[in-house]
């Protein structure tokens, strides 16, 4: 609505203040640059100058007394321009309304021009130019309404003038000039001349009281859909009511907000993308309401991660000093029960110079004055100031918290959380239904702005003022754990004076936890990061009941939480697709893993999602034993957890085979086709078709399996990892020892989504996030989000449910169907064929050929400083490394020819465990082609060794050969030998 002020800090000069507001006051800054030729004129002028000036600051001076007191900034007033327009009014008014009209030549040559120009409108100028000098030495500073109101009233006095015409009949050039002037003046015979000629001089006044019409809407602000409203508030401004109380309380009501007449910070309308709210007052309702800006990190389409994010458009909280703090204080989101905003009664306390600058912000996004202020001032000055207050309401619409952010009032029925329209049968036709959305309360509402906010503008400001920073604190955003305060500088201000201050601010503000965000995304500002000295709880139920959430019925959907700006943010497992959740202990993680786990419960049948749960802990999970979502009882012996990432790999596989062999690309499409009934097992086959659940893997603790069997658990991880999304398995790692030896370069490769918890230093973050910044978190489920594709992590506050809440869902769900589960998951992988003579040897032999062939040294002094063993073994291991080929025979003291190349390496380990070769199968027969060749060459007529290294050869290919009915069963029609991959699933 009104551009901002150029206004600075209390008290400083005019230069001082255009210098001091950011980029749109460079606009502003202009202005007095206008007035630089002035001391090139001669100086009788600039005495005129001087004293016109002088008698506009007096006479502006005393209409901004009128009403409610107003101190435009002097940088920006326009007194000159507004004594100018009450003069010309005066003038008018003495011709037209005083009867000076037979006064001499005065009279003549006014009414002359004036008649002869718009005719009677004559007699409605002088009221014209009066409320274009109110709101010139009123509001200089908002540009856009002053211009928005001037072209309104222009159009009116145009129509006006038309219709004058066209009652007086269309008077001509030729007529009488009296019979011009008492018509619309040369001005009205433009205008409907021609239309008359066209439409009849009927048509013609038709056409110019519609453009009144328009006038009217322009001057007011009003598109057509809120005229009712517009009416009934002047009706109560008529009978003396709360017009601001009421205007609140219908704005969001009706649902539509003005599209058209929002200005942003520079006076540019705003366009408003997307509707705004429907109901601010319900923010359950139905599908098709105003929906929050949405964030894609990248584009669902190619399957990739897309996750909602409300509140990414600028929704930081606007300062206004004016404004009571309450948390239930926006009527704008309120509801005609609720009590609307107090007003601010006369003579309160003015603001202090931090808090002036506060006020500044409001105007720059339409909140030229507090809905206070605004209904104050209606009275005052109807026709001007009322507009205000809407716009006031619209803006506060606009720019406020979503109205997720309103919570139900005590006892009112929660909204369902969303549940497909079909509920899938189940096996047994169990017809199975989602947990009602009253299992999760919702929580506390949540606040915009509190005490302790207000401290903290004017403690930086305060701050910027003691370093002589040339910057100012325009908004924040408060979201449940910190506030982003958002700083502008002042043209030619460094940003690193600002982000050099980092400690004196930390010391204002009394936290150490302070985050400073140079720019905030997205935004010409700095953002400072602050932890609220009263922090709020992030209700699950809130979350899930959110926008954002009830736009996707998948599945897969979990509550995150609430990010910095208060939007809620939630998150589509399917598409992360794996993700890494670390933390140092206490910082939240088993919190985040139950309200993922909870989200899945309350969204997902388990015929959609299966579940495998690793908890090696053992007391973090329990409460979900027996859910029938689980694929096998919760996990907590580590091995075991490794054997079943082994089931899950094969579980995969076996997706892929039906993948491959059905002709998707997709496990969903392939459920598509499925249920659609498009897809039929080849002729002879006994098996049905069934959709493939996902199927969420959740490790609580990584650590405790990567000591057990690191590199089982990390070939496991890597390969679920590379491969899974498109099968639907998706895999979520939590760790609280984010260390290189746990979280892995290649587990890290290989899991792109992390939530980063508060980490016990710089390193462990670095590990999370490939970057500094969780070490700063504050713990109790403050985290950094990372989603696949985003650059920039989004500090969030993680999801909270309680325990009694998990149990309340977790005896819904059992109750209406047991688990069923599958024996063979965590059943001990069947022993692979290790040759005897390495024995107990393989994991360190294995480590002895990675070491040997990527550092291509064949050397037996160099395994044992790297491995650590005596000279005996390190001996033996590279005999073993000869026997198979690895290196070559020993040639004294020289390091060993080392025969395989790095590129082979997986290969080799994989014929080492006697397992089949990541490769394909040319590749792999050329790398045992190539071992058999090297152990020939080193063992030629050593018989054993030489049968142990055809052994290999024999080994993978019969491994392979045992893989390939499993793959071909589609193809040629055979069930027999194959396990159907549905039921791997158990059902
Ligand atoms: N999202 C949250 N909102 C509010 N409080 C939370 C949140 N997450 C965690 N907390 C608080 O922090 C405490 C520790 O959380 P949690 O048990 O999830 O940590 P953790 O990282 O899993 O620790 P550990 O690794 O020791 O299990 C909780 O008991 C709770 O009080």
């Amino acid at each position: 609505m009104a551009t901002r002020t150029t206004s600075s800090r209390s008290g400083s000069s005019t230069k001082r203040s255009t210098a001091s507001s950011g980029s749109s006051s460079r606009k502003k800054s202009a202005k007095p640059s206008a007035a630089a030729p002035e001391h090139q004129l001669a100086w009788p002028l600039r005495a005129i100058r001087g004293a016109w000036m002088g008698i506009g600051r007096v006479v502006g001076g005393a209409f901004r007394q009128i009403g409610s007191k107003v101190q435009p900034d002097y940088a920006v007033r326009r007194d000159g321009t507004g004594l100018f327009l009450v003069v010309v009014a005066l003038i008018v008014a003495s011709v037209e309304w005083w009867g000076l009209r037979d006064v001499g030549a005065y009279g003549t040559w006014v009414h002359n021009i004036v008649a002869g120009s718009i005719g009677y409108m004559g007699v409605l100028l002088p009221l014209v130019l009066l409320l274009g000098a109110i709101r010139l030495f009123r509001h200089p500073e908002q540009d856009a309404v002053n211009n928005r109101v001037g072209i309104g009233l222009t159009v009116g006095i145009a129509g006006g003038a038309g219709m004058a015409h066209a009652v007086a009949g269309i008077p001509t050039v030729n007529d009488a000039v009296e019979h011009l002037w008492a018509g619309g003046g040369i001005l009205g015979f433009l205008l409907t001349s021609p239309l008359a000629g066209l439409i009849s001089r009927w048509g013609a006044l038709v056409v110019m009281a519609m453009l009144v019409f328009l006038s009217l809407m322009i001057t007011t602000a009003t598109p057509l859909k809120r005229i009712p409203e517009r009416v009934r508030t002047g009706y109560r401004w008529l009978l003396g009511q709360d017009t601001a109380a009421n205007e609140s309380a219908s704005s969001p009501a009706d649902g539509e907000h003005d599209q058209s007449y929002l200005y942003d910070s520079e006076g540019r309308k705003k366009k408003r993308g997307s509707k705004p709210a429907k109901a601010r007052t319900s923010f359950f309702g139905r599908k098709g309401q105003a929906e929050p800006p949405v964030y894609d990190v990248e584009d669902a389409g190619d399957g990739a991660y897309d996750t909602a994010v409300i509140s990414e458009g600028d929704r930081a909280r606007r300062l206004d000093p004016t404004q009571p703090i309450d948390p239930a204080r926006d009527s704008f989101r309120g509801t005609a029960d609720e009590p609307s905003e107090p007003a601010v009664p006369p003579g309160v306390k003015r603001p202090t110079a931090a808090e002036k600058a506060m006020a500044r912000v409001k105007e720059n996004v339409g909140l030229g004055s507090s809905s206070s202020a605004a209904s104050a001032s209606t009275a005052a000055e109807p026709d001007t100031e009322a507009l205000d207050a809407t716009a006031v309401n619209r803006a506060l619409a606009e720019h406020g918290p979503n109205e997720t952010q309103v919570l139900p009032k005590a006892g009112a029925p929660l909204p369902p959380i969303p549940q497909r329209t079909e509920q899938l049968e189940l096996a047994g036709d169990v017809a199975y239904t989602l947990p009602q959305s009253d299992f999760l309360p919702a929580g506390p509402p949540a606040k915009e702005r509190s005490e302790a906010n207000d401290a903290v503008v004017a403690a930086l400001t305060s701050t910027m003022q003691q370093f002589k920073v040339d910057a100012e604190v325009t908004g924040f955003s408060r979201g449940p754990t910190v506030t982003r305060y958002e700083i502008e500088l002042a043209p030619g201000t460094k940003v690193e004076k600002v982000t050099a201050l980092s400690k004196n601010i930390s010391y204002a503000v009394a936290s150490s936890d302070v985050r400073i965000l140079s720019p905030i995304p997205g935004k010409s500002a700095i953002g400072i990061e602050i932890p609220n000295a009263d922090k709020e709880v992030v209700a699950l139920g809130d979350v899930l009941r959110s926008n954002a959430a009830r736009k996707t019925d998948h599945p897969m959907v979990m509550g995150v939480g609430k990010d910095v700006e208060g939007g809620f943010v939630v998150a589509n497992l399917a598409k992360m697709p794996h993700m890494l959740v670390a933390g140092a202990t206490g910082a939240g993680k088993s919190s985040f893993v139950n309200s993922m786990i909870t989200s899945i419960l309350m969204r997902a049948t388990p015929d959609e999602v299966r579940m495998v749960m690793v908890d090696p802990k053992r007391v973090e999970l329990t409460a979900y034993e027996g859910v029938p979502h689980l694929i096998t009882p919760i996990i907590t012996n580590p091995k075991k957890a490794a054997e079943a990432l082994q089931w899950v790999v094969k579980e995969m596989d076996t997706r892929y085979d039906d993948l491959a062999n059905f002709g998707f690309k997709h496990i969903d499409d392939f459920n598509k086709a499925v249920r659609a009934g498009k897809v039929t097992p080849p002729a002879g086959s006994q098996r049905v078709l069934k959709a493939y659940p996902y199927l969420l893997v959740i490790v609580d603790e990584l650590a405790d399996l990567m000591m057990v069997a690191p590199r089982d658990v990390e070939d496991s991880i890597v390969r679920i990892t590379q491969l899974a999304r498109a099968a639907g398995i998706h895999l979520v790692l939590a760790t609280q020892r984010p260390s290189v030896d746990v979280v892995t370069g290649l587990i890290k490769a290989n899991v792109p989504s992390r939530m980063a918890f508060a980490t016990s230093s710089v390193t462990d973050s670095r590990v999370v996030l490939d970057q500094p910044g969780a070490e700063k978190l504050l713990g109790q489920g403050d985290a950094l989000f990372l989603p696949m594709g985003a650059s920039k992590p989004m500090r969030v506050q993680g999801a909270w449910v309680t325990e009694s809440e998990i149990h309340q869902v977790v005896e819904h769900v059992k109750g209406q169907l047991q688990a069923v589960y599958r024996e063979d998951v965590t059943v001990e992988a069947p022993k692979k064929q290790i040759d005897e003579d390495i024995g107990d040897d393989l994991e360190v032999l294995l480590q002895a050929t990675e070491l040997v062939v990527t550092t291509q040294f064949g050397s037996t002094s160099m395994l044992q400083r790297k491995l650590r063993v005596g000279f005996a073994k390190a001996g033996r291991l590279m005999d073993l490394l000869e026997s198979r080929g690895v290196v070559g025979p020993s040639e004294g003291s020289k390091a060993r020819d080392v025969l395989v190349k790095p590129d082979d390496l997986p290969g080799v380990l994989a014929a080492m465990k006697g397992e089949t070769p990541p490769a394909n199968e040319g590749e792999v027969s050329a790398q045992e082609s190539a071992l058999v060749e090297n152990a020939n060459a080193n063992h030629s007529g050593e018989g054993q060794e030489y049968a142990s290294a055809q052994e290999y050869s024999h080994d993978v290919l019969a491994d392979e050969e045992n893989a390939r009915p499993e793959a071909v069963d589609y193809y040629d029609g055979e069930d027999s030998g194959s396990e159907d991959a549905w039921n791997l699933t158990g059902r």
